[in-house]
């Protein structure tokens, strides 16, 4: 099977985007998904994205992680395929589209995505940790020394310990000012550290400020891949008009053989 697909890259989370509005891609077929994604027999890339037609919103993404498996909400991912969604002319500035957590709404400027997350109803604070779900599961945590720190072997230690057999994402924070915080994530579906994940930069912002380690509900996130900006509003023990915004690249086109 023949088919073109885009690399797109988001803060450094890359992905490989199809344009299956003709429903060609074999969707069950977890070994193809995986054999793209993979970085030295495929593509590689950290995760694959469709856009699909949907009978109400501007078009459907569906998310798979690099292991070829379906999986929760993808920030950046979704960043990115919106990015694409007015490089293919579906839109124009502005989009609705479902993901797999529900509708989403975004703002494509140039090589700059807005995406309205989801309202997050419940942060769990624990004493060492904070867990909460923006569309995916995030256990955070403040780390000192980030740069050091090793996010593989601690993130899939608490991914699988944790979290059992479902997992979780595992960000490691370090605060750099009042509202800018360094951030490294253990992806789950990718088992290794990805250079920025936008559900996890999204779960780390507002832990930050349920907490009370900021006070702002405008904070800036560095990852290893870039510089993205979370804003929310705080609503009763929940969250609402959560916005991740940052650049989405498109990197190149290709034929898959
Ligand atoms: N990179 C993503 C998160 C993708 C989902 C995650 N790997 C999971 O399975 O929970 C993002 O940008 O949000």
């Amino acid at each position: 099977m023949e088919f073109p697909f885009y690399k797109y890259q988001g803060t450094g989370n890359d992905f490989v985007i199809i344009d299956n509005r003709e429903d060609f891609f074999p969707k069950k077929d977890t070994e193809l998904v995986a054999k793209i994604c993979d970085r030295r027999f495929g593509v590689g890339a950290d995760g694959l994205l469709l856009l699909e037609n949907h009978p109400d919103a501007d078009f459907r993404m569906v998310y798979y992680n690099s292991d070829g498996n379906l999986s929760s909400m993808c920030g950046n991912g979704g960043r990115c395929i919106s990015h694409f969604a007015k490089f293919l002319g579906i839109i124009s500035e502005k989009t609705t589209f479902e993901a797999v957590d529900g509708m989403h709404e975004a703002t494509v400027k140039n090589d700059w995505v807005s995406l309205k997350m989801n309202n997050i109803e419940k942060v769990k604070v624990s004493e060492n940790f904070t867990f909460l779900n923006t569309g995916s599961p995030h256990h955070v945590e403040i780390v000192t020394e980030l740069q050091d720190f090793d996010v593989f072997t601690n993130g899939r230690y608490i991914r699988n310990k944790t979290y059992g057999k479902e997992g979780s994402n595992v960000n490691f924070v370090e605060q750099n000012d009042h509202a800018i915080f360094s951030v490294r994530t253990y992806e789950r579906g990718v088992e290794d550290e990805t250079l920025s994940c936008g559900t996890g930069v999204t779960a780390v912002a507002i832990a930050m400020f349920e907490t009370g380690k900021t006070s702002e509900n405008k904070v800036t996130l560095k990852t290893p891949g870039g510089q993205l900006q979370v804003r929310f509003e705080k609503e009763g023990s929940g969250y609402k008009n959560v916005f991740l915004e940052g650049p989405a690249i498109q990197v190149f086109k290709g034929i898959w053989k």
